[in-house]
C-alpha cells in the first residue's frame, strides 16, 4: 500500500494570526518501556496513566507477560503487578522491532534464573548488541549471541553479583540504560564507567525514573569521565503519568514551522524527562517562535525557514530527520552533525534521508556522522521508508508543502504512533487542495 502525502497546500506567510492547533500526542515510548520494566521488577502494583499503545510498547509489555508478569490494560491506564524480583526461565521472548526490548530485557533476565531466548525481527537482528553482550559476560552471565553478534541471544541465568564495568556507549545509550535498570536486582552494587556516551538525555531519564521507583543511584565524576553506582535493593511500585512523546511531537512542531500555523502540545513542558523536546530549540534557530511553558509547548511558524546554520543533534538524534526532511524549504543550507549512531537504528538514517532527498532533486552532502541539505524545490516522488517509522513521519511533514509525495510503507509508523497519519490529517487536512 502507498499513500499520497499531499494533504495540504499551505502558504508559509499567514496573512492573519496563525491558525492555532492542539496536537494529540500519545505517550512517550521511552518512558512507557522503562516504566514497564521498573514496575515489573518492583514490589507492589504500579499504575501507568497515558502509556503509549504502539508496536514497540506492546512488544515490550508482551515480553514481560512472557516473563511471568501480570499486566492489566485499559484504554487510558495499565496496571502492572510487580513480582519484586528478576524473572525465572525458561522463556522465549520476541522483541519485534524494539531496540529498547533487545537492550533492556536481557539484563533483567540475566539477573534472574533459568534459560532465556531473545529473538527479534530481521531488522532488529541486524542492529548491534555487542557492548551489552560483552558487559553481561564480564558480569559473569552465560550469554550466547547469534551469528551476527546480537539476536538471537541465549542466556543461562544464575543471578548477577554486580561489580565494576567499563562500557562502550559510543553507538547507543540503550546498553547503559539496560544495565542500570536491572542493577538494583543484583546482589552487590554495580558501578559502570562509560566511554563515549551518545543520546545522553536518555540516561538522565533512566536515572530519574529509577529514583522515582525507589532506587539509590550515585553519579560519580572524575577527570577521566563519568561513572554511575547503583545500590542493590529493588524497586517499589507507584502511580506514574506518562508524558506525551517528544520525538513524536517533533513532527507536529515542524509542521507548524513550515505551514505558518501554531501547534501546542499540552502536558509536555519544561520539566519533561525527554531530551527530544530540545528539538524546538533547533526550530527556533530556523526562525520559528517557541514557548516552552510549565505544562505545554507551542511552536509558531513565522515565515520561510531560516537556514545557514550547523547544529549538533547527537543527543537528540531521533529528531534529526524531522529537520533534515524539511531543510530544502529553508533559505540557506542546514548542516546536522554528531549523528553517526543514527546509522544503526531502524534504518541507516543518514543514508535514508540523503537518498530520499536526492531522489526529490535536492542537493545533499553526507559524511560518516553528518549531513548538509541545500535549499531547493522538492519534486513529487515516492519516499522509501526502509520500514523506519521516523522516515515516514519526517517526510510526511515535507508532504504538507510538496504535492505528490507518496510513502511506500505508510503503516510503518505503527512502531511508535499507529494514528500518526490520521492526526496529521485532522490538524492539517482541511488545507488540502
Ligand atoms: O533509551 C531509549 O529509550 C532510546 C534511546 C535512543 O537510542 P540510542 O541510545 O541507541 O541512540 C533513541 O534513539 C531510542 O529511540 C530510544
Ligand atoms: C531508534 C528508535 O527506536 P529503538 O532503538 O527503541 O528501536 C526510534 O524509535 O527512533
Amino acid at each position: 500500500m502507498s499513500m499520497d502525502l499531499a494533504v495540504a497546500d499551505v502558504r508559509t506567510e499567514p496573512a492573519t494570526a496563525p491558525r492555532a492547533l492542539t496536537a494529540r500526542i500519545p505517550g512517550s515510548k521511552s518512558i512507557t518501556n522503562r516504566a514497564l520494566l521498573l514496575a515489573a521488577a518492583a514490589s507492589g502494583t504500579t499504575r501507568l496513566d497515558g502509556p503509549l499503545d504502539s508496536e514497540d510498547t506492546v512488544a515490550f509489555r508482551k515480553a514481560l507477560t512472557d516473563l511471568g508478569v501480570k499486566v492489566e490494560t485499559g484504554p487510558d491506564a495499565w496496571l502492572v503487578h510487580g513480582t519484586g524480583r528478576a524473572p525465572t526461565g525458561p522463556a522465549r521472548i520476541w522483541c519485534a522491532d524494539a531496540g529498547t526490548a533487545a537492550r533492556f530485557l536481557p539484563v533483567l533476565a540475566a539477573a534472574g534464573r533459568g534459560e532465556f531466548l531473545f529473538e527479534g525481527s530481521e531488522q532488529l537482528t541486524g542492529r548491534p548488541l555487542g557492548p551489552l553482550v560483552k558487559a553481561l559476560a564480564e558480569l559473569g552471565a552465560e550469554v550466547r549471541p547469534g551469528a551476527g553478534g546480537g539476536l538471537p541471544l541465549t542466556i543461562d541465568a544464575r543471578g548477577l553479583t554486580g561489580g565494576e564495568l567499563l562500557l562502550d556507549a559510543s553507538t547507543s545509550s540503550q546498553y547503559l540504560t539496560g544495565l542500570l535498570l536491572s542493577a538494583p536486582l543484583m546482589r552487590e552494587p554495580l558501578t559502570i564507567a562509560v566511554n563515549g556516551l551518545v543520546s545522553r538525555p536518555y540516561v538522565a531519564m533512566t536515572l530519574a525514573l529509577m529514583r522515582s521507583f525507589g532506587a539509590e543511584v550515585t553519579i560519580l565524576t572524575c577527570r577521566q569521565g563519568g561513572s554511575v553506582r547503583v545500590e542493590p535493593g529493588g524497586y517499589t511500585g507507584r502511580t506514574l503519568r506518562i508524558e506525551p512523546d517528544a520525538s513524536t511531537a517533533s513532527y507536529f512542531f515542524a509542521a507548524a514551522a513550515v505551514t505558518g500555523t501554531r501547534v501546542t502540545v499540552p502536558h509536555l513542558g519544561r520539566d519533561s524527562l525527554q531530551g527530544d523536546l530540545r528539538f524546538v530549540e533547533v526550530l527556533a534557530k530556523a526562525g520559528a517562535e517557541v514557548e516552552v511553558g510549565a505544562d505545554a509547548t507551542t511552536v509558531t511558524g513565522t515565515g520561510p525557514l531560516r537556514g545557514g546554520f550547523e547544529v549538533d543533534m547527537g543527543d537528540i538524534s531521533d529528531t534529526f530527520m524531522t529537520l533534515a526532511a524539511v531543510a530544502p524549504l529553508a533559505d540557506a543550507p542546514i548542516t546536522v552533525r554528531g549523528i553517526g549512531h543514527a546509522r544503526l537504528k531502524e534504518s541507516d538514517r543518514i543514508a535514508a534521508v540523503a537518498g530520499n532527498l536526492r531522489a526529490l532533486g535536492i542537493q545533499v552532502e553526507d559524511g560518516p556522522d553528518r549531513l548538509t541539505v541545500h535549499p531547493g524545490r522538492p519534486a513529487a516522488g515516492t519516499i522509501a521508508c526502509h520500514r523506519d517509522h521516523r522516515i515516514a513521519m519526517a517526510f510526511s511533514v515535507l508532504g504538507l508543502r510538496v504535492p505528490g509525495l507518496v510513502l511506500d510503507d505508510p503503516r510503518c509508523v505503527g512502531k511508535t504512533f499507529p494514528g500518526f497519519h490520521e492526526e496529521l490529517r485532522r490538524l492539517f487536512g482541511e488545507q488540502a487542495r
